[in-house]
């Protein structure tokens, strides 16, 4: 399938298992993949046929940074549904990188894939 994708979106967030980590907000930077059929857009060369990139960026923004979680898993999951379910995306790949999570690593992270059969 077609791809829409996302790299090195940039957010703030009260995230971790630590007390600190919920009062000092850290980066939580996202890489996201989807699915998208581009022939309507491309055929059309309008927007609304289009998955909107600067929609879903300013959705997961607003998402990531309306709560504390503890866990990236929590957040990476939090934003493949909001994903699927606002913007009608039946595929997608989200990694979320902290990067100041471990002292020795350029970035620690986890990825996930979600698609509806
Ligand atoms: N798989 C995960 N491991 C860890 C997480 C996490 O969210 N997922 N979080 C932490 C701490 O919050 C850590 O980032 C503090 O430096 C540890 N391991």
């Amino acid at each position: 399938m077609d791809k829409v994708f996302v790299k090195g979106l940039r957010t703030s967030a009260l995230i971790g298992v630590f007390e600190w980590e919920h009062e000092q907000p850290q980066p939580l930077v996202f890489d996201l993949t989807m699915g998208w059929d581009q022939r309507s857009a491309a055929a059309t060369d309008e927007l609304q046929y289009a998955l909107d990139y600067d929609a879903v960026s300013k959705a997961v923004i607003a998402l990531v940074e309306s709560r504390p979680r503890q866990l990236i898993e929590t957040v990476a999951e939090e934003v493949a549904q909001l994903i699927m379910e606002r913007f009608q995306v039946t595929e997608i790949t989200v990694s979320v990188s902290k990067p100041q999570a471990v002292a020795a690593a350029t970035t620690v992270g986890v990825e996930i894939h979600r698609s509806k059969s």
